[in-house]
Order: C-alpha cells, then sequence, then structure tokens
C-alpha cells in the first residue's frame, strides 16, 4: 500500500537509529555504506535519533514532516558549523546565507531561473548538446560523466557569463569544479582544519582549483565592466551593484559570491542527472525503447528539438523525474533549529541539527512501491497520487528550494533528447554499479560508456509508446 496525504495530523513515530560508534557517533555508516544506512532509518521512526560524531542529531523520514521542517525557515534556517564552513568557501551566497538576507537574494536572482524564462534557454541547451556527442563515434567508448561536466559547465557560463569565457577557460572551470566539489565534502563533515594544511597532493589540488576559479570570476567582472553590458546574470548583478532598480546597491563581493555559488551549483548535479540517465536507460532496455519511439515520433531524423517541443517530450520529462527520484544528485541537507522547539513531539535544543534525505524519502516503499526499480512510467500524466508528487523532492522545498529547479529539468530533458536522438550508449563489457562515493553530491563519477548506432524505434514501435497527451 502507498501512502496517502493525511488530512489530519498524523501520530508520529520517533526512535533512534541503532549502532552508535563511540565518538564517531553513525558517521562511519554513513561514510561507508550512506545508502543503506539512510534505507535503514524509516524503520526506526519518522524522525530518528542519530549522532554525528559526539553531537546528537534528527533525521526527518517522514515526506509530511520534511516539509513542516521546509517550510518553516524561521525555525530551521541554514547554519552551525557545517555552513560556517561552507560559507568560508563559497561566501555568502545563495546557498550559505541566512534567513534574514536570503530574501532579497533571492528575489534579485529568481528572474533569469524563472519557470516562463527556462525555455528561453533551449537553443543554447541543444547547440552544446549536439557539440558534445559530435565527436562520438559507433563502437567508441565515451566518458560520459566528463561529457556532461562540458555540456552543463558551458550552458551555465553561458547563462551566467554570455561569451565571457573561451573553450580552454570554461574546460578548465569544469575541473576546478571537480576538485572543489570533491574537497568541499571532506572539508565539512571533518571538522579538523590542520589535515587541510597538510601539502598532500589533494590538498594542493584542492586549493589551487578554488583559487583559479575565484581568479576566473575576478577576470570575467573586471572584463565585463571595462566593456559594454550584456543580457545574462553578470550584467544583472552589476545593474544591481550600480543601485539600479530600487534596492541599496550590492557589493563587489556579493557579485562574487553569488557568480560561484551559481557555477558550483549548477554544473555538478545536472551532469550527474544526466550520467546517472544513460546509465540507467541501458540497463532498463523497456524504458530506453519508449523513450527512443518517442524521440523519433516527436524529432523525426533526429531533428534538433526547439523551444516548441517541449511539452510533446513527455516521456523524456519522465526520464528525468525518475532518474532524480532513483538516483538524486543532492542526497543529505542539514537544517538548524534557530530557538528551542517540538518536532514530531521530541523537543529539540536551540541549535539541533535536522537533518533531510531526498534519497531517503524517494526510496521509502511506504511512498513509492518497489522503489528500487526505475520506473519512468510512474510520472506519465495522470500516474502519480499527490502524495508521491509531495514525497518526490530532488530540488527540495520551500524558501529553499533549488533556485535552478525548472531550468535543471529543462537542461536535461532538452540535453536527453538530443543525445539520445542520435547515439545509444551501452555500458561496457564487464560494468559493474560502483556503490556511491559520499560527495556534496552522489552520482558516477567517471562513468565511460560505449557509443552504438541508434536504430530508429519507428521499426519495432508499438501503439501507445509515444504520449500524445502532454497534461
Ligand atoms: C538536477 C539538478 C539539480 C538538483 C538535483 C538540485 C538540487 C538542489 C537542492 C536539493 C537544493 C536545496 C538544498 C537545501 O535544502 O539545502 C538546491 C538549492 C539550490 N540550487 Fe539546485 N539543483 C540542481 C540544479 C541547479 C542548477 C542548474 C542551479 C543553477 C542555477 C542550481 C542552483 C541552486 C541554488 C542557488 C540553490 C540555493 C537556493 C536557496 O537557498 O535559495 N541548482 N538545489
Amino acid at each position: 500500500m502507498s501512502r496517502a496525504v493525511p488530512e489530519q495530523k498524523p501520530t508520529w513515530r520517533t526512535g533512534t537509529a541503532p549502532g552508535i560508534f563511540p565518538l564517531l557517533g553513525h558517521g562511519i555508516a554513513l561514510y561507508r555504506r550512506p545508502l543503506a544506512f539512510l534505507n535503514s532509518l524509516p524503520a526506526h521512526g519518522d524522525l530518528v535519533e542519530i549522532r554525528l560524531g559526539p553531537q546528537r542529531a534528527w533525521m526527518v523520514c517522514h515526506p509530511e514532516l520534511t516539509h513542516e521542517v521546509l517550510m518553516d525557515p524561521h525555525t530551521f534556517d541554514k547554519g552551525g558549523p557545517l555552513y560556517d564552513r561552507l560559507g568560508k568557501l563559497m561566501g555568502d551566497g545563495l546557498v550559505t546565507c541566512r534567513r534574514p538576507t536570503h530574501r532579497a537574494k533571492r528575489r534579485l536572482l529568481q528572474p533569469a531561473f524563472r519557470p516562463s524564462h527556462a525555455a528561453a534557454y533551449t537553443d543554447l541547451v541543444t547547440e552544446e548538446a549536439e557539440s558534445v556527442c559530435h565527436g562520438w563515434r559507433t563502437g567508441r567508448t565515451v566518458p560520459v560523466t566528463e561529457a556532461m561536466m562540458t555540456l552543463t559547465t558551458r550552458v551555465i557560463s553561458r547563462v551566467l557569463l554570455s561569451d565571457s569565457l573561451d573553450d580552454t577557460t570554461t574546460a578548465e572551470v569544469r575541473d576546478c569544479l571537480t576538485d572543489v566539489v570533491r574537497g568541499l565534502f571532506v572539508r565539512t563533515v571533518v571538522p579538523i582544519d590542520a589535515l587541510f594544511r597538510l601539502p598532500t597532493p589533494a590538498n594542493r589540488r584542492y586549493r589551487h582549483a578554488l583559487t583559479r576559479l575565484h581568479a576566473i570570476i575576478d577576470t570575467a567582472i573586471a572584463e565585463r565592466r571595462r566593456g559594454p553590458d550584456r543580457d545574462d546574470v553578470l550584467g544583472t548583478l552589476l545593474a544591481a551593484a550600480r543601485g539600479e532598480g530600487g534596492a541599496p546597491p550590492i557589493t563587489d563581493q556579493e557579485v562574487h559570491d553569488h557568480l560561484i555559488t551559481l557555477l558550483l551549483t549548477g554544473v555538478e548535479a545536472p551532469a550527474l542527472c544526466l550520467a546517472d540517465a544513460f546509465s540507467l536507460l541501458a540497463r532498463h532496455p523497456e524504458a530506453e525503447r519508449r523513450l527512443h519511439a518517442e524521440l523519433d515520433a516527436v524529432l523525426p531524423g533526429g531533428r534538433r528539438p526547439g523551444r516548441d517541443d517541449l511539452p510533446h517530450l513527455v516521456r523524456t520529462r519522465c526520464v528525468v523525474a525518475e532518474t532524480l527520484r532513483h538516483s538524486s544528485p543532492g542526497w543529505l541537507f542539514t537544517r538548524v533549529a534557530t530557538r528551542e522547539t517540538e518536532l514530531a513531539g521530541c523537543r529539540l535544543p536551540a541549535g539541533a541539527t535536522v537533518l533531510y534525505s531526498p534519497y531517503l524519502l524517494h526510496h521509502d516503499p511506504a511512498s513509492f512501491p518497489d522503489p528500487e526499480r526505475f520506473d519512468p512510467d510512474r510520472w506519465l500524466p495522470g500516474r502519480a497520487g499527490a502524495a508521491q508528487r509531495r514525497a518526490l523532492m530532488p530540488f527540495s522545498a520551500g524558501n529553499r528550494k533549488c533556485l535552478g529547479d525548472e531550468f535543471a529539468m529543462v537542461e536535461a530533458t532538452l540535453a536527453l533528447a538530443t543525445i539520445a536522438g542520435r547515439r545509444r550508449l551501452r555500458h561496457v563489457p564487464g560494468y559493474v554499479e560502483q556503490p556511491p562515493r559520499p560527495a556534496i553530491t552522489l552520482g558516477p563519477r567517471a562513468l565511460v560508456m560505449a557509443c552504438e548506432a541508434r536504430s530508429r524505434a519507428s521499426d519495432s514501435r508499438t501503439a501507445g509508446d509515444h504520449v500524445v497527451d502532454n497534461a
């Protein structure tokens, strides 16, 4: 039986996760087998106490309770040592800022990523998607994750900075982002600064990558100030720095922090989502065949998708939605109680860490029957119930919901349609799915696949494969 939206306040179950190690708490389980650990928690309650090192923390394991936390930013804000550390690396941008300054920052950036605006990026995304798969040859292997990182880096840098970065600098940004995102996770979960001052190759790589990213952004800002205005996110930020638009001017540091935050958030998650989609499709031939049938019907002859095609790429969007459910790149997030409060009947002290995990919510059989099964049809129009739609939270919810949610959906749908319309990717012989290595995001970090010619689905199409309904 799947879960329904409760009509009245439910009686919450609370508990404590077993297996607390002295000093390390559940840190080892979370690091060594993060997904199995998360999947084990709902059995212990809707709100489950865990230990992060010696500290108590509470994991919300029910979608409605998660909404309760996310819809109350006065009580559950970003904050605590984790965000203090992230703030040192990313500045005071949209991800790390606290509630009092959040609204103004969000209002400034929102227009560029508004759902009605997302389709305006169609040509940009399809051009870049075509360009990354252009050189793929049948029978050769393709570094899929790297190619998707190239694609999403080029897309976000054009959205933020138009054509300010040349190809070499864009590739450098991609490589720096990979090193920084990898290093960010350990720096936020292991609070021992001395470790990261050691001259190890990993520390040197991280420091170099962060320094280069900051320098590339500073150069782009300085060059724009010397040249003409452009209608992009940097243009919006510089207008805000000049005090245009009525709000108090933002500082140069804020311009910089916004750009680095958007680069750090806008590249890896959509790239991992796309890499995961190709990996999952290769393991689920029926889902792949139906996707191809839609692409051949909507985009005959491998035509490049345009803005008007988006409403007809129903199954393609379902593949993206199901990939985000099955293999959500954003897997674990925290909030801090700003005051003593009650959650699920438990008293939480001021400063308490509350965690939520899209991965956990998406793999709870109470919300999604047979959760390990990759089944894009779950998201066909009219199929999913209200409770399932509420439990699907790859982009979070509430005022800190992903700024780029619709942009990322459009980007991934168009990129998938463009690439899968031209090429078919298969796992190489001997491929074994690797257990995920925890980082800020989860996903296949070094996926390599084999490229095959794409047979037209019209050869084997069965009635009903192409969904006309675009509700
Ligand atoms: C598949 C792709 C993506 C996924 C799964 C994803 C997921 C998320 C999640 C779960 C959050 C909330 C984090 C929290 O609760 O602490 C978030 C926030 C955010 N995301 Fe994304 N994201 C994606 C793509 C993007 C893109 C393309 C951008 C670039 C515009 C972006 C920019 C942001 C920003 C700026 C925030 C902070 C929003 C705020 O606090 O107001 N994301 N994202």
